[in-house]
């Protein structure tokens, strides 16, 4: 959708912001772009909608060269959010929202109807602040006009420099996490500069990491934080990019334990005898859907009556697909050995701290391999 070919850009002075450049975004990825001050990722941004134009190499924006297309038409198609909203002031947020449709000549009550729904979509009730100006709003509601604005015309192309810089960190994460689930909605082609390592990872599809001028490494969240490229790289992503990395990779059912099971309703005793034969210590309890209820230890079942009758309730779960993280953070939060992890309500195994790890390791051997986490055998990990 967006494709960069050998780009160069030499401002007059003689400054090099941008040398050979060369990516493509496909459409309704998101991309960040992320790198130390002053290494051109503005300057990247700003040459897709021809507020700056390449000293050499070629940009297309839909398959279109875009120097063939005059630079309003392709303004249109692209929505451009600043981190200085740039609202106008003396105009209210649903005039301000409703600004592109208006100067694309739409009819005054389309376009208003229009703004209503963005503002939305961005989380701001229309009927509450489409009447206020913009110094009635806080910073974070500013910057979600500016998004709700720059997604007026429903351009298939979004260009976001530091979009969520201007607030502090909670508000920040608020926004970044309204903007992913409008994201999903909306599917828009999304180049977003950062200098954040943590925002690139949490919003990108894949990030470009910058160096000076110049693409360091090209990837995945997952494949940037696990395996980069350069000692640039895992300088810039930081010392704990293991961590950071918890928070990118996914549950799969294949990372899972499959813990001895119990069933809600069968006696205790016969229960309590399985366990003993298989040497285990406890069984996860499900009822006859298979859904997880909680789970036994094997002294408790001596008691007598059913296994139900004696069965802690599970609260430490997390849903399959979740990040690692997560899992993680349950565990710490109800200081368990173990997290349930399941499909909906049904119990599909558990992950305790040994399978967490080895999910995270075989996760970078098959970023690094290019293979899928499943092909990665557990004999790989333990050589690694
Ligand atoms: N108009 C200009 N004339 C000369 N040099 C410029 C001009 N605009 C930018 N530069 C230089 O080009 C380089 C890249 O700037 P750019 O704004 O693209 O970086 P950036 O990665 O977006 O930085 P930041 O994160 O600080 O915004 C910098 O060295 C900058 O000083």
């Amino acid at each position: 959708m967006i494709r960069f070919e050998q780009v160069t850009k030499r401002y007059p002075d003689g400054t090099t912001a941008v040398d050979g450049l060369s990516f493509e975004v496909s459409e309704g990825e998101l991309v960040t772009l992320v790198g130390p001050s002053g290494c051109g990722k503005t300057t990247t941004m700003m040459m897709v909608n021809r507020l700056i134009e390449p000293t050499s190499g070629r940009i297309l924006v839909g398959g279109e060269d875009i120097v063939t297309v005059d630079p309003v038409l392709l303004r249109r198609r692209i929505g451009y959010v600043i981190q200085q909203v740039g609202l106008f002031p003396h105009r209210t947020i649903l005039d301000n929202t409703a600004t592109v449709p208006s100067l694309l000549g739409w009819k005054r009550a389309r376009a208003r109807a229009r703004a209503a729904e963005l503002l939305d979509l961005v989380g701001l009730d229309p009927h509450t602040y489409g009447a206020r100006y913009p110094h009635q709003l806080s910073g974070g509601q500013r910057q979600r006009v500016g998004v709700a604005r720059a997604l007026a015309a429903d351009p298939p192309v979004l260009l976001m420099d530091e979009p969520f810089g201007a607030v502090d960190p909670v508000v920040r994460e608020q926004l970044q996490d309204e903007f992913l689930r409008m994201q999903a909605a909306v599917r828009k082609t999304v180049l977003l500069v950062t200098h954040d390592i943590e925002e690139a990872v949490r919003l990108g599809d894949r990030i470009a990491v910058y160096g000076q001028g110049r693409i360091e490494q090209f990837d995945t969240p997952g494949a940037v934080l696990g395996t980069p490229a350069s000692p640039y790289v895992a300088e810039f992503v930081g010392a704990d990019r293991g961590l950071k990395r918890l928070s990118v990779t996914a549950i799969e059912p294949g990372d899972l334990e499959q813990p001895p099971i119990a069933r809600l309703y069968e006696p205790a005793g016969q229960a309590a005898d399985r366990l003993r034969s298989q040497g285990a210590r406890w069984a996860v309890v499900l009822d006859t859907h298979g859904d997880l209820h909680g789970w036994a230890g094997i002294d408790e079942l001596g008691a007598g009556g059913t296994v139900g009758d004696l069965a802690h309730r599970m609260n430490a779960w997390v849903p399959v697909g979740a990040p690692l993280k997560q899992a993680f953070g349950v565990m710490l939060q109800h200081d368990a050995g173990w997290v349930a992890v399941l499909d909906g309500a049904r119990f599909l195994g558990v992950l305790t701290p040994t399978k967490l790890h080895e999910a995270l390791r075989r996760s970078v051997d098959a970023d690094a391999l290019g293979v899928s986490r499943g092909q990665v055998t557990f004999d790989s990990v333990a050589d690694a």
